[in-house]
C-alpha cells in the first residue's frame, strides 16, 4: 500500500492557552492538517493539562480539523466516551496505562473514534503482535511523555523503521505518527524512517511565522 500523505499535527501543549481557539485557527490556516491534543493527568505523567471540556470548546469555537487526542492518563477507559462526545477524531493511549488493551481499542471504536496505540521510548513494539489489525494509528514517542520542548531520542528512528515494516506487511491504512523533538532539521530523516504523521509543538508555536515553519516541515517531510 502506498504511503499515506504527510500530516502535520501541531501539539497545542506549546500554544498560548489564553488564546487557544485563535492559536488553533492560526496553525490550521497556516497549513497544518490535524490538531494534536495532549492530555496529561499528573499520575501517568507528571504534568497536568487539559480534558474533554477544552476539546468541546475547540469544536464550539469552529475547529473542524481532525482532533488527535493523545491520552497520557491512567486509567484510560473512563475518559474515552467523554472525549468522543467532545469531538475527538482519534484517541490514542499507552498500553501500560490500560488494564485491557484490546478492550480499550474496542471501546474507542464503539464510541465512533479512530484508535491509536502509543509507544514510549522504552516500550516494546511487541504489543502490536496482537492488536495491529485493530489499530488506525501507531504513535512512536521520541521523548518520554510529559513535557514539550525535549530533545528527539535517536533510537526512535529504528523503532519507526520496524513499525513501518509491520504496517506495510499488514496492508492496512494505519498511520505512523512520531511525537517529541520533531523540528524542520530532523523531519526529513524521520520521514525516511517511515513516519507519515508528524507532531510538533515547540518547533511550530515558538516561531512567529507558523506558515513558514509548517511549509518548511512539509517540504522536508514529503521530499523524501
Ligand atoms: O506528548 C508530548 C509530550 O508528552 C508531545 O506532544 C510534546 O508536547 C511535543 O512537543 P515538542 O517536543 O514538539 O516541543
Amino acid at each position: 500500500m502506498a504511503r499515506q500523505p504527510a500530516v502535520i499535527a501541531p501539539s497545542i501543549l506549546s500554544a498560548d492557552f489564553a488564546r487557544l481557539g485563535a492559536e488553533v485557527d492560526a496553525v490550521i490556516d497556516a497549513g497544518a492538517e490535524w490538531v494534536h491534543f495532549d492530555v496529561m493527568d499528573n499520575h501517568y505523567v507528571p504534568n497536568l493539562t487539559i480534558g474533554p471540556l477544552v476539546c468541546q470548546a475547540l469544536r464550539k469555537h469552529g475547529v473542524t480539523a481532525p482532533i488527535d487526542v493523545h491520552l497520557m492518563v491512567k486509567p484510560v477507559d473512563r475518559i474515552v466516551p467523554d472525549f468522543a462526545k467532545a469531538g475527538a477524531t482519534t484517541i490514542s493511549f499507552h498500553p501500560e496505562a490500560s488494564e485491557h488493551v484490546d478492550r480499550t481499542i474496542q471501546l474507542i471504536h464503539d464510541n465512533g473514534c479512530k484508535a491509536g496505540l502509543v509507544f514510549n521510548p522504552a516500550t516494546s513494539l511487541s504489543w502490536l503482535d496482537y492488536v495491529l489489525d485493530k489499530l488506525d494509528l501507531v504513535l512512536i514517542m521520541s521523548v518520554n511523555p510529559g513535557f514539550g520542548g525535549q530533545s528527539f531520542i535517536p533510537a526512535a528512528l529504528d523503532k519507526l523503521r520496524l513499525a513501518r515494516e509491520r504496517i506495510d506487511v499488514s496492508g492496512r491504512a494505519i498511520r505512523l505518527e512520531i511525537d517529541g523533538g520533531v523540528k524542520p532539521d530532523n523531519i526529513g530523516e524521520i520521514a525516511r524512517a517511515g513516519a507519515d504523521t508528524f507532531v510538533a509543538g515547540s518547533a511550530i508555536f515558538n516561531e512567529k511565522d507558523y506558515r513558514a515553519v509548517i511549509a518548511q516541515m512539509k517540504s522536508a517531510a514529503v521530499g523524501i
